[in-house]
């Protein structure tokens, strides 16, 4: 089944076709890759799933319990529509705990409100303590549980990746979307992370949309891969579909297609 459609989709920021008549479709529990040079359009495309940006025409359709055009988006209610993402900036609460980060994301499934928390009703408590046990499970599956009560700052860059992800999990989206997941990660880091995202999809049952420019992790991990190129998509496939496609290897090397 589609979990999102993507129909004749248009950004532009002035003069600059920054996504250009983009027509996709993803099938739920594939992980997906978008792949393209620098400057292709895949950020801009993932502001654009995720309600950051309107797009200037075209639309998203998101098939979930009832489906959900970009017409309706903005960005604090992605995670109740069941869309949770990373940033390729990586976007931590830095003076922060790592278990209260992943609290954080935690907190849009909390069902009591602000009497309840304000009052201290069973009902709190009751949240707070399955809270805390669910994203003591997640802080274990991501190996970040000895440092808990450490400073989201003082991880090292790799674990701050890992934490972002826990973070994102921990919102229990359907779809996840992942910017650039391995940038600035060590080969050992990268391997892992590989693993882990293939471990996290069967596990929490989700499909993932991946930007990435670790190549080997995305032909490895994705069942299908999208090509941006100057804002096009110029190739949709499998790995090896795509690794044999003239245009995806003269967007990459430059020069003509039959090189
Ligand atoms: N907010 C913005 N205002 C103006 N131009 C923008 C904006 N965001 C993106 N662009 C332009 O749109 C084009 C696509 O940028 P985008 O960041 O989506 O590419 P990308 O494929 O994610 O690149 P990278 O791999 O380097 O992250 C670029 O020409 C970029 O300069």
């Amino acid at each position: 089944m589609a979990i999102m459609k993507v129909n004749n989709l248009h950004k532009s920021f002035g003069g600059v076709k920054a996504v250009s008549d983009i027509q996709l479709t993803i099938e739920e529990g594939e992980i997906v890759g978008i792949i393209g040079p620098n400057g292709a359009g895949k950020t801009t495309l993932f502001n654009l799933l995720t309600g950051i940006y309107r797009p200037t025409s075209g639309e998203i359709i998101y098939n979930f319990d009832t489906s959900i055009t970009s017409k309706s988006f903005k960005p604090h209610k992605m995670a109740k529509y069941g869309v949770a993402r990373t940033f390729q900036n990586i976007r931590l609460f830095k003076n922060m705990t790592i278990l209260d980060n992943v609290l954080m994301g935690y907190h849009n499934n909390m069902n009591y409100g602000v009497l309840h928390s304000l009052f201290r009703l069973p009902s709190f408590y009751q949240n707070e303590d399955k809270a805390n046990d669910e994203v003591i499970e997640l802080l274990k599956v991501f190996d970040l549980y000895d440092k808990r009560d450490e400073l989201a700052k003082n991880l090292p860059y790799g674990e701050q990746r890992k934490l972002e992800i826990a973070r994102a999990l921990a919102c229990k989206p359907r779809l996840l979307l992942l910017d650039e997941p391995a940038a600035g990660m060590n080969p050992k880091e990268t391997k892992e992370l590989t693993s882990l995202i293939t471990w996290i999809k069967d596990k929490f049952d989700l499909t993932i949309i991946l930007i990435e420019h670790d190549m080997s992790l995305v032909m490895q991990i994705c069942s299908k891969i999208f090509v941006f190129d100057y804002g096009k998509l110029i190739a949709g496939g499998t790995p090896q579909e795509i690794q044999n496609n003239p245009r995806v290897i003269k967007a990459y090397l430059g020069g003509e297609e039959s090189c």
